[in-house]
């Protein structure tokens, strides 16, 4: 069963729609995450991209349409339900486990763990085994994420960015498929956004994870997703390549009637 969840599937967001009151935060909204593709959701300010987010992870039930992915339905499923299908999150503000990187990592394995807090509680030997394995585990995470030599350190304790390397490795811990990242470079430094954006990369490329990208950054976001889907007040205006969403005028004056210093350029940082 947990196999065959990781093997990679479309993300089909149909038809969403989500209300506030007399506020539609999304109107209609749909899309196909292929399998394989970094897809960007980007758009000005209060287009509605973090109620998607909050849509694909099932913390927000839409009041109308769908989103379903390896042939379930994710309306209407419990968020940690929705993780154990493979699809996991990084936060625009972090929410780290006050405890080391390492403990943090463990948390995000936590669902991978098959023994049970009895077996554990009598240090049974199939629980050393597991503990042995997880340990492993999460130093190769480390590795990845590069930060094999902070696994003892309490997470509050590292630098923004680094808790933000934390963050993507806790995420990746759950051993997802997708991976949707909120925000992943915000309140970083330009070499900080470089490093983070390598990573994202190869996330993708050495990983394989299919990746959904929430982000203002249009230089790094160009230079990354296979596929940009463009939010503006709650509806898709447009989906497509990075070169055509560049040029794209609904686009263009969807930015310009915003925020002009975060619409989409040819410069790519990656
Ligand atoms: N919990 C809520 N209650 C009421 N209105 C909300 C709620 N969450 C979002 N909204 C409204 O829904 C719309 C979309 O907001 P959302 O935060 O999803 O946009 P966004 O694209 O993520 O914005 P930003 O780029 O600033 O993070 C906005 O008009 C916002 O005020």
């Amino acid at each position: 069963m947990r196999e065959h969840l990781r093997q990679p599937s479309t993300l089909h967001v149909d038809g969403v729609t989500v209300r506030f009151g007399a506020v539609t935060a999304l109107n209609h909204v749909s899309f196909d995450v292929e399998p394989g593709t970094i897809h960007a959701v980007i758009g000005p300010n209060g287009a509605g991209k973090s109620t998607l987010f909050n849509v694909l992870t099932s913390v927000y039930r839409a009041s109308e349409g769908s989103v379903r992915y390896a042939d379930h339905e994710l309306t209407g499923m419990r968020p940690h339900a929705v993780a154990g299908l493979g699809i996991a999150r990084t936060f625009q503000n972090i929410e780290l486990s006050h405890t080391t990187v390492a403990g943090n990592f463990l948390l995000g394995r936590h669902q991978q763990m098959r023994q049970g807090t009895v077996a554990a509680a009598l240090r049974l030997p199939g629980v050393r085994r597991e503990e042995r394995e997880q340990r492993r585990a999460i130093e190769k995470i480390a590795e990845f994420v590069g930060l094999r030599d902070r696994m003892d350190v309490l997470a509050s304790e590292l630098p923004y960015g680094d808790q933000k390397r934390v963050d993507l490795g806790r995420a990746l811990a759950a051993d997802p498929s997708v991976l949707l990242l909120d925000e992943p470079v915000a309140g970083m430094t330009r070499h900080e956004r470089s490093d983070i954006s390598a990573l994202i990369r190869r996330t993708h490329e050495e990983l394989g994870l299919t990746v959904v990208l929430v982000e203002h950054d249009m230089p790094l976001v160009m230079g990354l997703a296979q596929v940009c889907t463009v939010l503006d007040f709650g509806t898709v205006i447009a989906t497509g390549e990075p070169r055509a969403i560049r040029s794209n005028p609904a686009v263009i004056e969807a930015y310009l009637g915003g925020v002009p210093t975060t619409a989409p350029t040819d410069k790519a940082t990656t």
